[in-house]
């Protein structure tokens, strides 16, 4: 797993460390460790046009003095500096060696320097930046984004909170973010993540200071951990069996998806329960289903034989029989996964007090929503809000139904109440097309009834799901039943991960 700590995390541990190190150490391990990352991105540092981008703290300063170690080197390094203060150390260390430093004002020679660059470091702002970039950042930022030069980020892409992902306004594109000491969960939720390119943490030595993570984002290697074995002793019953409580008449679709989605994912059985046709159809594309023709409004039993998890929602409907279908379905003592139409009928407004059923369990329960989904189970908010601070939304969810809460879109937050918050790292803009949603209830579900944990089995059933999408044909675009045959491929490379002297990173 991958750690990230929040800048007030960050801050205390760092205060710790200095208290017993020389002054400047932190700051020199963090230069080399930067300068190093942009040497390698470089065909050779003598000669190179390296452009700083300065702002006024500490992270104009590892900028500086990484620069200085380039220029040392033999690249020609120049800083344009943005904001009231430099660096005075790093500024004079980048001048002893033939660097220029001057602030930059947006003249025609500071674009030129910034065109004709090699490489761009951005160290305008690093943990201390708040809220959007001012000017003459700002303009630095979308300067850099028109250069042809890759762009390394000190720390982290400026202009992305570092504790949230937001972005208000412009930040900094990099193609590499070199952070320090450990990550932050900025670097891992959209729109942050997606503006810091390719991730490398420098080891500062912060690791012993530092307490549990807040955000944690999981490699394949953790995946294959979590996976569900298949020992010789199995039976299906052993395996696990999954009910499924999706699709409609209007929504055939979304039950064949959820139910292809756990078989391919591995159950010992799927029992689905739905309208005759939706049933019909189920069966025609999965003969090994038990289906049971039902009326979701008289039938509350989940069917013959016991079920180990269900999975309830997707493609289902809003009406009064669902809503009763629902409500047998949190009742029970099973772990239970609510999608889509059961969303909306928790936060529908016809006091049947559905949210509260969800607060009452003792089963593990686990929500699935979009970001339009969240907004309206949370009720104050919209969904450009929750896109904007994903995290703080989705923990939010989690604390106000005291369960878990895998929130979908472009980076998937999964957030309990007892436990850090773990981000998939394995999203893909392939898979925003539609089905995709019903396709990831089948195969979180079909983890929950093989006895997978909860949150385990949301961040396993993301990871893989979001690797299916691109390995089903090699990244070019999918529907959503493609998935189902990108998903026996992303298990099996999750379990080649897994392997001693096997290592694939998420
Ligand atoms: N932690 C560690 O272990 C280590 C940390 N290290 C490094 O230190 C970095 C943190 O340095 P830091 O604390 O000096 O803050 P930093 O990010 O440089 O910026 C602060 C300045 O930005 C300004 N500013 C703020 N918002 C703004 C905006 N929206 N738009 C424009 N300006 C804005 C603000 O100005 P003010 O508002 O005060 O005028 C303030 O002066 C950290 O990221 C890492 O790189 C390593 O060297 C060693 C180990
Ligand atoms: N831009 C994106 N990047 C990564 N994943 C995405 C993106 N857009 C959608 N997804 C994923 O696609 C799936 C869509 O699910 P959902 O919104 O429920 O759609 P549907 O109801 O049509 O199945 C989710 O797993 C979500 O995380
Ligand atoms: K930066």
């Amino acid at each position: 797993m991958l750690n990230a700590h929040t800048v007030d995390v960050v801050r205390e541990a760092e205060g710790a460390l200095m208290a017993r190190l020389p002054e400047g150490t932190l700051m020199r391990r963090a230069a080399t460790g930067l300068a190093v990352e942009c040497a390698r991105l470089l065909p050779s540092v003598y000669g190179a046009r390296i452009v700083l981008m300065v702002g006024s703290g500490d992270n104009g300063g590892d900028a500086l003095y990484a620069g200085a170690g380039l220029a040392r080197r033999g690249a020609m390094v120049r800083a344009l500096t943005a904001g009231s203060r430099v660096h005075d150390a790093g500024a004079a260390a980048l001048r002893a060696v033939g660097g220029r430093v001057r602030a930059f004002t947006g003249s025609g020679a500071d674009g030129a320097d910034l065109f004709g660059a090699d490489l761009i470091v951005d160290g305008l702002l690093g943990i201390g930046g708040r809220g959007g970039l001012r000017e003459p950042h700002a303009e630095l930022a979308v300067q850099a984004a028109n250069a042809p030069a890759p762009v390394v980020a000190v720390d982290l892409p400026s202009g992305i909170d570092a504790d949230t992902g937001e972005v208000a306004g412009h930040a900094v594109r990099a193609d590499l973010t070199v952070t320090f000491g450990t990550h932050k969960p900025g670097l891992f939720i959209d729109p942050g993540s997606e503006r810091a390119g390719r991730v490398r943490l420098v080891d500062i030595g912060l690791g012993p200071e530092l307490p549990g993570s807040d955000v944690l984002r999981p490699q394949a290697v953790d995946i294959a951990g979590l996976l569900p074995g298949s020992g010789a002793e199995a039976d299906k019953y052993r395996r696990g069996v999954l009910a499924i409580r999706a699709g409609s008449d209007r929504f055939r679709g979304a039950a064949v998806l959820a139910v292809g989605g756990a078989l391919r994912t591995g159950v010992g059985m799927v029992k689905y329960g739905g309208p005759e046709r939706v049933t019909d159809q189920v069966l025609a594309r999965w003969p090994e289903t038990v289906a049971v023709p039902l009326d979701p409004r008289r039938s509350t039993d989940l069917g013959p034989g016991r079920a180990a998890a269900v999975v309830v929602g997707s493609g289902r409907g809003t009406d009064s029989g669902e809503a009763d279908e629902l409500e047998a379905v949190l009742d029970s003592d099973l772990p239970v996964l609510v999608d889509a139409d059961g969303l909306t009928l928790m936060s529908g407004k016809d006091g049947r007090g559905l949210a509260d059923r969800v607060r009452d369990r003792s089963a593990p329960t686990l929500l699935t929503p979009h970001a339009g989904e969240l907004a309206r189970l949370l009720g104050d908010v919209d969904r450009g809000d929750v896109e904007a601070r994903r995290l703080e939304h989705a923990r939010r969810a989690a604390r106000s139904f005291g369960c878990a809460v895998l929130l979908k879109g472009s980076t998937t937050v999964i957030a309990h109440p007892d436990a850090p918050a773990v981000v998939n790292p394995t999203g893909t803009p392939l898979l925003a097309s539609a089905g995709t949603g019903d396709v990831l209830s089948g195969a979180v579900g079909a983890l929950l009834a093989s006895g997978v944990p909860v949150v385990e089995a949301a961040l396993c059933g993301a990871y893989l799901h979001g690797r299916a999408a691109r390995l089903a044909h090699g990244g070019a675009p999918i529907s959503a039943s493609d998935l189902l045959d990108g998903l026996p491929l992303a298990i099996a490379e999750a379990r080649r991960a897994g392997r001693p002297g096997d290592h694939h990173e998420g």
